[in-house]
């Protein structure tokens, strides 16, 4: 698309969106911790509707959810992009890929907290 353009065009954002699909595909079919992510957020939903969980709940499990599969989304994307920019090793590169993996990390870490407070006292108590 053309930047300078200011005209609205319904095709050029359905293009964005197939884009958008293409990356989720990608992300899904081709990267493990894309299926891992899933999985765990398959089995997240499923146990919710179990414990017919109330509208607050769900919004922080969607949230907890959400913010991981995005986390991991830039984290796969940063990895990416730092291969083809420095396909040898690079100490610079070593602190991007490091601080990419660490924002997966705080965000699955708040997941399981969150998913902890609300799943462990309606199984267990
Ligand atoms: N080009 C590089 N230069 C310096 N360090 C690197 C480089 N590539 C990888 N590393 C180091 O190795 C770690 C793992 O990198 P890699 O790209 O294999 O990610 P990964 O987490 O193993 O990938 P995946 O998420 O696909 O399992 C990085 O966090 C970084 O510390």
């Amino acid at each position: 698309m053309n930047e300078a353009d200011p005209r609205f065009s319904i095709v050029d954002r359905i293009r964005s969106f197939k884009y958008a699909f293409n990356g989720l595909k990608v992300f899904f079919l081709n990267e493990h911790n894309g299926r891992i992510h899933l999985v765990a957020a398959v089995f997240a939903i499923a146990l919710s509707i179990y414990l017919k969980l109330s509208g607050l709940e769900w919004i922080a499990i969607l949230s907890v959810i959400s913010a991981v599969f995005v986390a991991e989304i830039f984290n796969t994307s940063i990895e990416k992009l730092a291969d083809v920019a420095s396909p040898s090793h690079h100490p610079k590169i070593k602190m991007v890929k490091d601080l990419a993996a660490a924002a997966v990390l705080v965000a699955a870490f708040f997941a399981l907290a969150v998913g902890g407070i609300i799943f462990i006292p309606k199984l267990f108590f």
